[in-house]
């Protein structure tokens, strides 16, 4: 048998070239192979000796085991054409490193790879020592990866280069192996061809994909456009060619201002403003053009909308959500009142509206919450989404649950059979508005936290993780940092709600407005034609509104209905006993401490002037109280001491020692 020794400067290009060596002369020739970096033999005579690469003879260790009477071959190599695949997908004019362990190494496969025809990328020689290179991302390396610098990004390994046809049919010579030669240069040219099949096989899956992204971009609608920075057509589909009266296929590759004729498109489409839509009529069709850039390769995209067809989708969609119930109806032109407090309240309000933050509105009853929360929905870029409102005060804890969050099929007894939709999911993309978020029970604070935490649900009785895009709005006329410190409203759920949030201004602080509201709500009613007699407005502003808008406009509403010959005078006012704001009333003001709250300041103001070593007695309590959100009368103080001391709280006494603590009012103090 024919038998030769291979010597290669690394274990690498030894394993690279033994496997490509033994595939094509399998049969006819055998070999033993050696590398510098590995053990060598201890001395050759009388063989044909194959070295990998000139510099390998330079080595003391191969000088010292070539013996006597050895023919030398210095192997021609190319580059691996195997794994040359990876460098042909790199688009032309990529820069890449190309990393060996010096400059000539580096030449030789960057001359070998262009003669390849591989020549679309720019190569930099990198190699130890180089004095000063640019940087570049991309490295390309038959293998030298300790070479590559830290800062490339990507690296492209082609393998040790193989040895060349004619450097083996140079061995087959030495042997005289002339028969053999066909069937070898057959072998060789057989992996060549199973090169260029794969090249061409990717190359029809990239052909197939761009017809199939060609066929979706001519299904679409809307016409697409796509420029290149200096304003080369890369994308043009057919209904834009429809629009424009031009052929997509004759404009394709050509500079945008060659190809079409509309100086003022294409003014807007390099424009540097800020601006993304415009409106523009091509023939009879009225088009909205949004352009947006591609932030990778600085690409322009412009899309062509049908004005008129656009307008309808969203018609039509505005009306699938109302028969649902799920839009907004009010806007900020709804909120009445020209007042300062009003309008800074509405122009912060606009500017919220534009976030997609989670906000909380606070505000005593009646102020117009829900009213605030429908105008947000409606300025913000949901607007066109559902919005959903539920009131925590109006349904009780389990419904709540599962309509918040829905429910799988079998969750409890009675549950619907198929399962049910929460709300959550349902505005989906849109805005939902948790109204009286204060009345919710713990264990609802407890879901609502994850969902604000996690954006994301589970169903009531299910174990498939929901992500949700819903923006919050909660609104609240409780005093929520009062129930925190009772223990009733969670702390983080607070914080996490009031990301942004708008308090709501009183009416009694905007008086200013009742006039106009009067007017707006008169207007709106059954009776346009009524005139309110000026004492009646004068009237009207000088009442307290504990009930705020609301319950101005159902005092419209009341005197509307008994006024005669359309005229409002003083008579037809309601008794002003019904403008109070009676101890058992809903509407609750935000910052005035209830009866509870009040009760515990009492009992905390006796423990403190008691620690003063002074008598608590009422007008030390009055006197405190002057500090609180509402401050008391002696004489409130006294039926408070009152109901304190019926609970058996405290005890009353004119001794010495004034009004002290029980232990029970010690112990619901503490
Ligand atoms: N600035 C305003 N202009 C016109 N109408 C208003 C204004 N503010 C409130 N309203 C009207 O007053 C009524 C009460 O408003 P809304 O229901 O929004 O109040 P709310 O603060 O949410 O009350 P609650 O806390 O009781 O739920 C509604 O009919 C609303 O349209």
């Amino acid at each position: 048998m024919n038998e030769f020794v291979l010597l290669a400067g690394s274990k690498d290009t030894r394993t690279a070239l033994v496997n490509q060596l033994q595939e094509i002369m399998d049969g006819y020739v055998r070999m033993s192979s050696y590398s510098v970096e590995e053990e060598l033999p201890t001395s050759l005579h009388n063989q044909l000796v194959v070295l990998s690469h000139p510099l390998v003879l330079e080595e003391q260790k191969i000088r010292a085991c070539l013996g006597t009477n050895c023919k030398l071959i210095i192997a021609k190599r190319i580059i691996n054409y195997e794994n040359i695949d990876k460098l042909l997908y790199l688009p032309a004019g990529t820069k890449a490193y190309y990393v060996n362990d010096s400059l000539e190494t580096c030449l030789e496969s960057i001359e070998s790879l262009k003669k390849l025809g591989i020549d679309h990328i720019q190569y930099i020689p990198y190699y130890p020592g180089i004095p000063h290179v640019e940087k570049i991302d991309l490295a390309v390396t038959p293998g030298a990866f300790e070479l590559i610098p830290d800062h490339v990004q990507e690296a492209v390994s082609i393998g040790p280069r193989l040895m060349d046809i004619s450097t083996i049919h140079q061995i087959l010579d030495h042997f005289q192996l002339n028969g053999p030669g066909d069937v070898i240069s057959q072998r060789y040219l057989r992996k060549i061809i199973q090169l260029s099949k794969r090249l061409a096989d990717a190359n029809q899956i990239a052909t197939d994909l761009n017809k199939h992204l060609n066929d979706v971009l001519d299904g679409v609608n809307d016409g697409i456009l796509t420029i290149t920075q200096d304003g080369k057509i890369t994308v043009f589909n057919e209904e834009l060619g429809l629009l424009l009266g031009v052929s997509a296929k004759r404009v394709i590759g050509r500079q945008i201002d060659d190809a079409i004729d509309h100086p003022e498109l294409i003014d807007f489409l390099f424009a540097r403003s800020q601006e993304e839509d415009r409106w523009f009529t091509f023939g009879q069709v009225e088009v909205i053009v949004h352009r947006f850039p591609l932030n990778d390769d600085q690409s322009l995209v412009a899309t062509f909308k049908n004005a008129r067809q656009t307008i309808e989708l969203e018609r039509s969609l505005r009306s699938e959500l109302k028969k649902k119930g799920f839009v907004a109806k009010y806007t900020f032109d709804d909120m009445i009142g020209e007042s300062s407090t009003l309008t800074r309240t509405k122009e912060t309000a606009r500017k919220l509206a534009k976030t997609d933050l989670t906000l909380l509105i606070q505000g005593e009853s009646g102020t117009g919450k829900e009213l605030f929360a429908s105008a947000i929905h409606n300025a913000s870029l949901r607007d066109k989404r559902p919005y959903l409102a539920i009131n925590f005060s109006a349904i009780s804890e389990d419904l709540m649950e599962s309509e918040l969050f829905g429910y799988d099929d079998g969750a409890f007894r009675g549950a619907k059979k198929g399962g049910k939709v929460g709300l959550f999911e349902q505005a989906n993309g849109g805005t939902i508005f948790l109204d009286e978020i204060g009345d919710s029970s713990l264990k609802l604070q407890a879901r609502l936290l994850r969902v604000l935490q996690e954006k994301e649900i589970i169903r009531i009785g299910g174990s498939k993780i929901i992500p949700i895009d819903v923006r919050i709005i909660a609104a609240t006329n409780k005093n929520l940092l009062q129930m925190i410190e009772k223990g009733t409203f969670r702390e983080d759920l607070y914080h996490r709600l009031r990301v942004l949030f708008v308090d709501l201004p009183s009416l009694r602080t905007r008086t200013d407005d009742i006039p106009l509201l009067v007017r707006h709500f008169i207007r709106q009613s059954q009776h346009p034609q009524v005139t309110v007699k000026p004492e009646v407005i004068e009237k009207l502003t000088s009442l307290p509104w504990y009930g705020n808008v609301r319950e101005l406009k159902n005092t419209i509403d009341y005197m509307l209905a008994v006024c005669d010959e359309n005229t409002i005078q003083i008579e037809d006012m309601p008794w002003e006993s019904s403008f109070l704001k009676s101890d058992d009333s809903p509407t609750e003001d935000p910052v005035i401490p209830d009866e509870e709250d009040e009760l515990l300041l009492i009992l905390r103001s006796i423990q403190t002037i008691a620690e003063r070593g002074e008598r608590p007695n009422r007008r030390k309590i009055t006197e405190m109280s002057t500090d609180w959100a509402k401050p008391l009368s002696e004489q409130q103080i006294r039926s408070r001491l009152d109901v304190l001391e019926s609970r058996g709280y405290i005890v009353k006494s004119r001794g010495p020692f004034g009004t002290r603590l029980t232990d029970a009012g010690l112990r619901f103090l503490k």
